[in-house]
């Protein structure tokens, strides 16, 4: 049963490109209310996945159509390997093929993979239409759906092209985390331990107290999912196209993007998963380099071991390439200047900042110790 509750709004302030993140139970059946604002004209476009579609999708059109808003859907096929070029360009052909016009908009419904294939789908649309979020995954509830970053995978690196283009409105209805699969929301934690492990160590303390009984308590979940939005917010707002401080928010994802780039984007590592095993790296060689004790990495892995989530290379089923080859990948990392490797590193939990003082070898040692 869908429950309802007072939605608490994020609002992120970019001038003409500001808008409002929406989180609470049944903001899906509010949808129609909350979209008809935007809308020049009373119809849609909505870009989904077949697993989400089964699901949430008549929920989300019913919605509509009680507010006299017209639908169409594309469902894709669920899963990382849709962000890709065949999938971009088939999303492309049928929002055409719909007549999407400068001035309508599109719904992105579904968790960080349709997310960012539709938003870079929206920027790219007669030089750019308006999108809907509708993320229906803790990980796009606390992250993807916020921030614009939009794009889609190559074969030599995780999202090497995109574009920048902030949504008109994110609705994150919590009450959709209901169906979602306990693999997928532990990924989704993922992301949520590092907005902690980044710059809140009070935060982190609540996880580790609180962490275990979110998937379970509505309101501690609306709590989390309104924490790390409000601090993605503000810190896209500093720098939205991540010229300096936003590249905070990348913590654990110089490691985690090479191992899902070496696992092919399959079910074997989702993002989530590597950016745990990221940020436990990270903190491992921060604290080889004496930026923090060795208690800090011990407390990541041991919280997210206690998550039941993945906190090691070791844990990743299947061979994987060298570490030279791993390093290799990491060279294909966005925050790379002049051709070096730059890392979120951190001085302790919630003091993260960014370096490029690594030293090769120490890098290597790291990647040894771990498998
Ligand atoms: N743009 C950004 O700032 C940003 C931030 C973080 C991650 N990402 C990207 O997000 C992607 C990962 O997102 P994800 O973890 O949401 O993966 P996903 O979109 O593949 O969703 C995970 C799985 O859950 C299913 N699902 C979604 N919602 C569901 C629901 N409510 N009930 C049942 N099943 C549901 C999906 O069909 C899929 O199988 C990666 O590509 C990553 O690079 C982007
Ligand atoms: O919003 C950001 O900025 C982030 O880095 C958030 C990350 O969680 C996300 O995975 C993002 O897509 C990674 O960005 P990338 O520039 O390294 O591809
Ligand atoms: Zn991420």
């Amino acid at each position: 049963m869908t429950r309802h509750s007072d939605p608490v709004t994020v609002h992120v302030p970019l001038g003409d490109r500001a808008y409002d993140v929406r989180i609470g139970s049944g903001l899906i059946d509010r949808a129609g209310a909350e979209i008809a604002p935007l809308l020049r004209r009373p119809r849609v476009a909505i870009v989904t996945d077949n697993t989400v579609a089964a699901l949430h999708l008549p929920r989300l059109q019913g919605a509509l159509t009680v507010h006299g808003i017209v639908s169409e859907a594309l469902v894709l096929p669920a899963g990382e390997s849709t962000k890709s070029w065949p999938h971009l360009t088939a999303c492309v052909e049928w929002l055409l093929e719909q007549r999407v016009e400068r001035r309508d908009v599109v719904v992105a419904l579904g968790g960080g993979v349709i997310g960012d294939l539709v938003g870079f789908a929206a920027a790219i649309l007669r030089r750019g239409v308006r999108f809907v979020q509708i993320p229906t995954t803790l990980l796009a509830q606390v992250d993807s759906s916020v921030g614009g970053k939009t794009g889609i995978n190559s074969q030599r690196g995780k999202n090497l092209i995109g574009a920048f283009h902030q949504p008109s409105l994110v609705l994150a209805d919590i009450a959709v985390l209901d169906t979602l699969p306990t693999r997928d929301f532990l990924a989704g934690y993922g992301e949520v331990a590092k907005y902690g492990l980044l710059g809140d160590a009070d935060f982190f303390d609540w996880l580790d107290e609180n962490g275990p009984r979110l998937r379970d308590e509505p309101a501690l979940r609306q709590q989390a999912v309104a924490h790390c939005v409000a601090m993605k917010a503000d810190i896209v707002v500093r720098d939205e196209t991540e010229q300096g401080d936003r590249a905070l928010l990348n913590l654990g994802h110089t490691f985690g993007h090479a191992l899902e780039s070496a696992t092919g984007y399959s079910g074997r590592l989702l993002h989530g998963e590597g950016v745990a095993i990221g940020c436990a790296l990270a903190f491992d060689l921060s604290a080889r380099m004496g930026l923090c004790s060795q208690e800090s990495p011990s407390r990541v892995v041991d919280h997210l071991r206690r998550m039941g989530m993945p906190a090691a290379i070791r844990d990743i089923t299947g061979d994987l390439p060298d570490n030279s080859r791993l390093i290799d990948l990491m060279g294909q990392d966005k925050k790379v200047q002049d051709g070096q490797l730059r890392f979120v590193l951190a001085r302790g939990i919630g003091q993260a900042f960014v370096s490029d003082e690594v030293q090769a070898g120490l890098l290597s040692e790291v990647l040894q110790d771990a498998r």
